[in-house]
């Protein structure tokens, strides 16, 4: 009979009966990543059971349907009761916790390919933190061949069991974003756990901006699981668009005025490595690189609302954010310095836009939250359509900055969120407008964001919950002169306006149509935690 490595006898003892286990109260798990007990155990029906070295102690191992259990086992006293069984209580892993198995061997300088067998290594995805995910191992040490192949088929049986996890992924990696580190992160932090993983991988490093939209609209996307791109805000937003745009194209929508957008097939991964990476915070609820590479191995998805930008009855993109002003125009003037490190082009640019702190002339309509359906019924009854878009609201006058949000969009300088009511898939966006005002009020709005005082306390600033808006920025305001830098009012060229989408500058001539699909995208990552002073209390929101 093989022994485990501290004498204790081996076995496998198939569907043998489970003892009880200890109460939550009672259950004082020596290690992290054990949890303390499952609910409902008693229906979960047990697989195998046998004798592992787990830690320094030998011992009794359950496996069931949804949990690992283990228990040290006693030596026993002549008086047949355990000394200090107290202190030894069960402790549990959730298979669902598990991504990955592996024979754990140990290899001399002769045995190059097979190696001494030590056990069996589980990879696991452990809860830190808020909202942060980290990977660890848990060896179950068992020298018996014979017996970690029968745990180690169970185990692979289980993994294979989690059909939401992918197998493969396309893999897009812009080498350009923040300090040009996106490769590093991605060979060094994510490749290594997705190859524990057993996922395949196909990975293109961009060559050009564009580069990713161009790819997408033609590769065979046919044998992967989802998508991953490794960048900033940007580079997501633009492949996030391109995977919608394919889906367009597919179904065979319209895409020169797409009103009822279908739904893109594949996940996309998001993988901070940018400059500004909202959509990962925003999403994880951390721009942790782990974090969101957990997410994707363990298959877990969200599904995300996007809007559609349009102009004069135009498709122009997808997106999740924009910004229009101020927003807009800081954004313009870092792009018109691109040679500057990316955190001095965006200090350079919001100190320069402050500077010229002017209001955009605009008249703003919207459509607030849940009218729409309204509005169908209006229409179905026969009502004139003057009578239906009285549902519309509209609001004029100098703007210094509209934002049109439909996800929270975390960053570092807003932990909360810069519109912390928005949910990612609530059906809504958040309009978030700030009238004209002293430069010093405004900038102390803008401060506000990075605590946890309510930043839309001012007499200057709006908010709606909306499912449309509609901004028109009017023509009479001062024509592009091409002397000036940055043109009138930072304006990007010529007699465009600059949308900040998602840290990508779009320059629109007219008014912009925006509107929410709801849960348009699947975007891997978990739920997240609420932090703890979550709602910030505003009359409108
Ligand atoms: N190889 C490349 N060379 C230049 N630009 C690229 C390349 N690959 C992708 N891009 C473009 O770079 C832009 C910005 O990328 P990304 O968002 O990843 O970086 P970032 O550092 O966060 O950017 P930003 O400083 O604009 O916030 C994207 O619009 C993308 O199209």
């Amino acid at each position: 009979m093989p022994r485990g490595r501290r004498g204790g006898r081996v076995s496998a003892l198939e569907g043998g009966s489970e003892e009880e286990a200890p109460s939550a109260a009672d259950a004082v798990p020596s290690v992290l990543w054990a949890s303390r007990r499952l609910p409902g155990t008693a229906a979960d029906q047990i697989l195998l059971r046998g004798i592992f070295e787990i830690g320094r102690d030998s011992c009794d191992v359950v496996l069931s349907e949804r949990a690992l259990r283990w228990r040290p086992i006693q030596p026993e006293s002549p008086t047949g009761d355990s000394k200090d069984g107290f202190l030894h209580k069960e402790e549990c892993l959730e298979l669902k916790d598990i991504f990955s198995v592996k024979l754990k061997r140990r290899y001399s300088v002769q045995q190059q390919r097979s190696g001494t067998l030590l056990g069996i290594t589980l990879f696991i995805c452990l809860k830190k933190e808020q909202n942060k995910l980290k990977d660890s191992t848990l060896d179950l040490i068992n020298l018996s061949e014979d017996h970690c192949d029968v745990w180690f088929r169970q185990f692979k049986k289980i993994l294979a069991g989690f059909s939401n996890r992918p197998k493969s992924l396309k893999i897009l990696l812009n080498p350009q974003s923040h300090k040009k580190e996106a490769a590093q992160v991605y060979y060094e932090k994510v490749e290594p756990l997705l190859k524990i993983s057993g996922i395949k991988t196909d990975v293109t490093i961009t060559e050009y901006e564009g580069h990713a939209l161009s790819l997408l609209k033609e590769c065979e996307l046919q044998g992967f699981d989802g998508v991953v791109c490794v960048g900033g805000d940007g580079f997501t937003s633009e492949v996030a668009h391109a995977l919608l745009l394919r889906a367009q194209k597919n179904a065979g929508v319209e895409t020169d005025s797409i009103l009822t957008p279908v739904p893109a097939r594949p996940p996309l991964g998001v993988i901070p490595a940018g400059s500004t990476n909202v959509l990962a915070h925003s999403l994880h609820g951390i721009p942790h690189v782990v974090t969101a590479t957990l997410h994707i191995i363990m298959g877990h998805i969200q599904q995300v609302d996007v809007c559609t930008f349009s102009t004069t009855g135009k498709f122009l993109r997808f997106g999740f954010s924009a910004m229009f002003g101020f927003g807009g125009r800081a954004l313009a003037l870092a792009e018109k310095h691109r040679w500057m490190p990316p955190n001095q082009r965006k200090d350079f640019a919001i100190i320069k836009a402050l500077a010229k702190l002017k209001p955009e002339d605009c008249e703003i309509s919207f459509l607030p939250f849940n009218s729409s359906q309204d509005l169908e019924e209006r229409r179905a009854q026969g009502f004139p359509k003057s009578g239906c878009d009285a549902q519309w609201q509209m609001i004029q006058g100098q703007f210094l900055n509209v934002s049109i949000m439909a996800i929270p969009c975390l960053c570092s300088v807003a932990p909360r969120g810069l519109a912390p009511n928005t949910r990612l898939n609530n059906g809504s966006m958040a309009l978030i407008i700030a009238r004209n005002t002293s430069r010093p009020e405004f900038i102390k709005h803008l401060k506000r964001y990075a605590n946890v005082k309510n930043q839309f306390n001012f007499p200057f600033v709006e908010t709606y919950t909306v499912e449309e808006v509609k901004v028109y920025p009017k023509s009479n305001s001062s024509r592009h002169n091409p002397e000036e830098e940055d043109g009138p009012r930072g304006r990007a060229s010529g007699n465009s306006f600059p949308w900040n989408i998602d840290g990508d500058l779009m320059e629109v001539a007219s008014e912009v149509h925006v509107r929410v699909h709801p849960r348009l995208i699947n975007l891997y990552g978990g739920s997240m935690e609420e932090m703890n002073d979550s709602k910030v209390t505003c009359n409108c929101l």
